[in-house]
């Protein structure tokens, strides 16, 4: 008999799909008492770990270093030129030659695969710790309370459950006349066997994903031509963030090409030819789909076994990430709630101490803080001011240029921007946008304010270091009480 949402603590939870959604809510349901298998077809931490997440950031990781390589010169390092010539000379005026930085693609692309594999197998090491049993193969629900396993070798076996959580993620969108050979049309899961430097990269799509996989090539020293389907880059994001970032693109050399919609792209002698919707064509040496994701949900059993799906596909889940059916959860990008790894492990966390009985809190997106990694990072947090003004809010607004910055100057940062939301009448913290080096970090304090109701002047009153980029968090804040004395 399956347990109910007040029973004791008990039971066997079977977990299908080991990212951050299946692996974290594996943890939870340990602690809490249940028997947990979680089911995997691929490696544990799932796309997050494997070919999304991890690997991003690890790539972008080695570009941020190349993109402050290039401001040495500015703060006044010289180099000094190759004798074999390998180094051309760069920066203005040319009188000292400097050494290039040069990137070598198969030695960024190894530790990148080395990084993803070893994240993998310690989440895999915690699960055995905790005891979690771990089954390798492709699960299927075969009734709400039973999930069969097709084992690697083809071999089939039924787990009994009295909980399922379905956490299967999602996959990269493809274009049916642009199917990618992982050669040269590629989804962003093959970027990380490339055996060297595209010449010149298209990318498709100016979402988050094709916004950092542009901006990182284009610092790693690729020609990067960046299709957008849109007005702007990164359109569902604050529409200041989004300029600065275009603008710094164009200023880094990227191409971008606004209001073009890729319609296929197929291989030539040595590249690759994109052709859009309206018939123009542009050129690569690799061209990168990154045009949003599917959720893997279809061959899952899950319509079979009375779950509801919404017209895309995703699982319907309520703030609990309970399904339609009695003991079957899903949690994370399968959901397309917010796909964020880290909404996806609170979603997971949340199923497990309702199935078994734990206090819960229903999941709010009020205070989740995002980053996108970019150079310079865009961090939000709480209400964006599209949704404030589409839900008439009365709201009051500060923004400050990161260049007025003490700190800022002496790092050579020119780019960037603090932004806070705050109720007029309350002078509660609502929203806040940080764009700059880094920003995924100095975004916290106002994830704080955000998260526990702080008002402007509360923000306001703690003290920051001088000089410090915070220092005009604390800024901005002041403006806003300034602006509510008027
Ligand atoms: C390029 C890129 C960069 C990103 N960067 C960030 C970031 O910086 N920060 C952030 O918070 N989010 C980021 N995201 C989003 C993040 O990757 C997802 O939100 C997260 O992976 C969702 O976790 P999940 O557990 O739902 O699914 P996944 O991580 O996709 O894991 C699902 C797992 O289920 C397995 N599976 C599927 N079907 C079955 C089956 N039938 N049987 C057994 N196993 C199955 C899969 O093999 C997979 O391992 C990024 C996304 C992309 C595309
Ligand atoms: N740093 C992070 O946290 C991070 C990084 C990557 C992704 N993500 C998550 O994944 C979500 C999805 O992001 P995404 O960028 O993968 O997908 P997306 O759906 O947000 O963006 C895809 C973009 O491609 C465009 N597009 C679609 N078809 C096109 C075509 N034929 N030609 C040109 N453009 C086309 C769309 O208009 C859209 O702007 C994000 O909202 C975020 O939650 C997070």
């Amino acid at each position: 008999m399956r347990a109910a949402a007040d029973d004791p603590p008990a039971g066997h939870v079977v977990v299908v799909g080991g990212g951050p959604g299946g692996y974290e809510a594996a943890l939870v349901a340990r602690r809490l008492g249940a028997r947990v298998t979680v089911v995997e077809r691929a490696g544990l931490g799932g796309s997050a770990v494997l070919t999304d997440v991890v690997p991003s950031k690890t790539l972008i990781a080695t570009a941020e270093w190349m993109t402050i390589a290039d401001r040495a010169p500015e703060l006044g390092i010289r180099l000094d030129a190759l004798a074999d010539g390998d180094a051309g000379p760069v920066g203005a005026g040319g009188a000292a030659a400097v050494l290039r930085h040069r990137i070598d693609l198969p030695a960024v692309n190894a530790r990148v695969q080395a990084l993803a594999s070893a994240q993998s197998q310690d989440i895999r090491a915690r699960l055995d710790r905790e005891g979690v049993e771990i089954v390798t193969g492709t699960g299927r629900l075969v009734a709400p309370d039973r999930v069969a396993v097709t084992g690697t070798d083809g071999r089939e076996q039924e787990l009994a459950a009295d909980v399922v959580l379905v956490a299967t993620g999602a996959r990269p969108r493809v274009l049916p006349d642009a199917r990618p050979d992982g050669e040269r049309i590629l989804t962003w899961t093959q970027m990380y066997d490339l055996p060297e430097l595209p010449e010149r990269l298209v990318v498709v799509g100016s979402g988050v994903t094709g916004a950092e996989f542009a901006g990182a090539y284009t610092s790693l020293g690729a020609d990067v031509v960046l299709v957008s389907s849109r007005d702007r880059v990164l359109p569902g994001e604050d529409a200041d963030a989004a300029e600065l970032i275009e603008r710094v693109f164009t200023q880094r050399g990227m191409t971008v090409m606004s209001r073009s919609r890729a319609s296929s792209a197929r291989r030539t002698a040595d590249g690759v030819v994109v052709t859009l919707e309206d018939g123009r064509t542009v050129e690569g040496s690799h061209v990168l789909f990154a045009v949003g994701s599917v959720p893997t949900t279809s061959g899952l059993g899950l319509e079979e076994v009375g779950v509801r799906l919404t017209p895309s596909g995703h699982v319907e889940v309520d703030k609990v990430s309970r399904t339609n059916v009695r003991g079957v959860y899903a949690a994370g990008d399968c959901t397309g709630v917010l796909p964020l790894a880290s909404v996806a492990a609170t979603q997971g966390r949340i199923a497990m101490s309702h199935a078994l009985g734990d206090a819960v809190r229903p999941l709010s997106l009020r205070s989740i803080s995002a980053n996108i990694f970019t150079a310079p990072e865009i961090a939000t947090v709480g209400l964006s001011e599209a949704r404030l003004q589409e839900t008439g809010t009365h709201y009051r607004t500060s923004m400050l240029p990161l260049a007025r910055n003490p700190r800022a100057k002496m790092l050579g940062v020119r780019d960037g921007f603090v932004k806070i939301f705050a109720h007029t009448g309350t002078g509660t913290v609502l929203g806040a946008v940080v764009v700059g080096p880094r920003a995924s970090e100095s975004i916290f304090p106002l994830t704080l304010a955000v998260t526990h109701n702080l008002t402007a002047d509360q923000v306001a009153e703690a003290s920051t270091v001088y000089p410090s980029m915070s220092g005009t968090i604390g800024e901005v804040a002041r403006m806003l009480h300034q602006r509510a004395q008027d």
